[in-house]
């Protein structure tokens, strides 16, 4: 019988660690309900000691969920498995991770432990973990540059206490697909209680290995492995969730297993995931960029017309990517935008439904062709923002040669508010006057990126904003046909994260 892969989706966590990635409690309520659809064995909803917000999230996530298994990180410490338990402890298939360091490197100058300490660490937390919960999952965090007799004594105390999951991290990306893969044979072969626990990859991408070292480590016994959409993560990113499940789905005569991925789902969790972190993809990016199945040049085009296997592996269908030709513009009624609403892979409610109607048809009005690309913008540029606590009323600009002025309403909490303000240039302007209705001391990075959506002068903007503030980053991101509005709508949405994030509903808290 061929082994199943299970797929353990650290989106939510690891991936919520990429500097200015956070998403607030309903994004990861939507991403979450995603990574089901899409069928993802087990999701890490978070870090539930990390914050409050942290442990709502798992909390959440965890209520919602209906077949996936539900996981809270903790450090090997007493109060950070109660916390994650506490959490996680709500879902149907509850799990802790536990994890501590076993590489000299770490347990000296970071952990300031002795390895016999660090032993002594796994045998009390792990043992405490699984009398809370049945599925414990214990990770040696930097087991690639861990001695492997050490590696192999702590795996043995661990699967002894109870982990039923052993996940050995490269957690710097150093490993190489020959190293990884030899760690895993080793590991399962030398720890002499291996067989009664799945061994699991969790990878970095800081040489660009991650997939590839993934997939070695299946090769080398590996069941479970762990990654993230769009490959987001700390630093360089971790492995990409949908490049293992393709890799594994299309070169099934050279990796003889199988994932329960949905792969037609793919597509639309790597733009959900883009939609709420702020994150785009590179358009050369496997699988889920822009060109991934873009042919550009004659010979290519001329195969393709012929027969696509020529030049694609794998059908954009199989992913989740659209085919559909229907043309919509501002003569397009209701019945056609649900339909192509379903090509692309939403399901709206009746009010977000009509909510993104009314704002495709002033889209339409405003742009000679209106693409799949900018209806994907505008549903996830509405649908996200559904709950703010400041939502953009009016936007009006005057520019030219001299200073720029801005006249800006903003509801906050249902009141109305305006401003009008100068400023070094039109974005400036609107910018202060969101500081001025919204007095806030989170400051702006250097990272104000505005991408156009399609070609032509008229396209959709998606502009990104990244606020800072106590250490604490958020990204907001704005989609519209005018780039002041969508400048004022990214500000604004990582402004409400922020709010979130540092647990205070009202938005004049924002000041100081
Ligand atoms: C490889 C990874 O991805 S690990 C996960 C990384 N994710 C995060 O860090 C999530 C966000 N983190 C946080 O919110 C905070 O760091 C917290 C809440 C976890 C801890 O905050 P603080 O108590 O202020 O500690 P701080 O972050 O300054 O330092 C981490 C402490 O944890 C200790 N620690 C680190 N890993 C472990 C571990 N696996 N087990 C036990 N202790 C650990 C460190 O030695 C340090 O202890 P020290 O203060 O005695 O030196
Ligand atoms: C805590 C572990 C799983 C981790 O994220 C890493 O080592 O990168």
């Amino acid at each position: 019988m061929t082994d199943t892969i299970l797929i353990f989706d650290t989106t939510l966590r690891d991936g919520e660690q990429s500097p200015g990635c956070s998403m607030n409690l309903e994004e990861k309520l939507k991403v979450a309900a995603q990574l089901e659809a899409m069928g993802v064995d087990i999701i890490e909803a978070g870090f539930a000691i990390a914050s409050e917000g942290d442990f709502e999230a798992v909390s959440e996530v965890a209520k919602q969920a209906d077949k996936a298994v539900i996981a809270s990180l903790a450090r090997a410490a007493i109060g950070d498995i109660d916390r994650a338990w506490e959490a996680v402890k709500h879902a149907r298939r509850p799990r802790i991770h536990t994890f501590i360091a076993t590489s000299p490197l770490h347990m000296r100058v970071k952990l300031n432990k002795t390895p016999e300490e660090v032993i002594e660490a796994i045998e009390r937390t792990v043992g405490h973990a699984r009398n809370l919960c049945e599925d414990v999952e214990w990770s040696g965090e930097d087991a690639t540059r861990s001695d492997p007799d050490f590696l192999a004594r702590a795996i043995e105390t661990a699967i002894k206490c109870g982990a039923r999951t052993i996940n050995l991290p490269d957690t710097v990306g150093y490993a190489t697909p020959e190293t990884y893969g030899a760690m895993f044979k080793d590991m399962i072969g030398r720890v002499p209680n291996a067989d009664k626990a799945v061994f699991s990859t969790h990878c970095h991408n800081d040489l660009g290995l991650a997939v590839a070292n993934t997939l070695a480590a299946v090769m080398g016994g590996a069941r479970q492995v762990e990654s993230t959409i769009n490959g987001i993560g700390e630093r360089a990113g971790n492995a990409s969730v949908e490049e293992i499940a393709m890799a594994i789905k299309v070169r099934g005569d050279v990796m003889p297993f199988r994932t329960n991925v949905v792969s037609t789902e793919i597509m639309k969790s790597s733009r959900l995931v883009q939609a709420v972190t702020g994150f785009q993809v590179q358009p050369n990016k496997a699988i889920v960029g822009a060109n991934a199945f873009a042919h550009e040049s004659g010979i290519h085009q001329d195969g393709m017309l012929k027969d696509s296997s020529t030049y694609e592996i794998m059908t954009p269908e199989s992913v989740g990517v659209s085919t559909s030709n229907l043309v919509m513009g501002k003569h397009s009624g209701r019945a056609a935008f649900r339909s192509k609403l379903e090509a692309l892979g939403y399901e709206l409610g009746d009010n977000a439904f009509q909510d993104a109607f009314v704002r495709f048809k002033a889209l339409a009005d405003a742009k000679k062709a209106v693409f799949d690309e900018d209806i994907v913008a505008l549903v996830d540029d509405e649908v996200l923002r559904g709950h703010d606590a400041i939502q953009v009323k009016d936007v009006e600009i005057h520019c030219g040669t001299g200073p720029a002025r801005a006249i800006l309403t903003l509801e906050i909490d249902g009141v109305e508010k305006t401003a009008a303000t100068r400023g070094n240039g039109p974005v400036d302007a609107l910018f202060n006057a969101i500081r001025t209705i919204v007095p806030h001391e989170a400051s702006m990075m250097d990272r104000y990126e505005v991408h156009a959506v399609t070609g032509g002068t008229d396209a959709q903007a998606e502009v990104s904003v990244v606020l800072s503030e106590n250490g604490r980053t958020t990204r907001g991101t704005g989609a519209h046909h005018d780039t002041m509005v969508a400048s004022v709508r990214a500000y604004t949405n990582a402004l409400n994260k922020m709010l979130v994030k540092r647990g205070k509903r009202a938005p004049d808290a924002m000041a100081g």
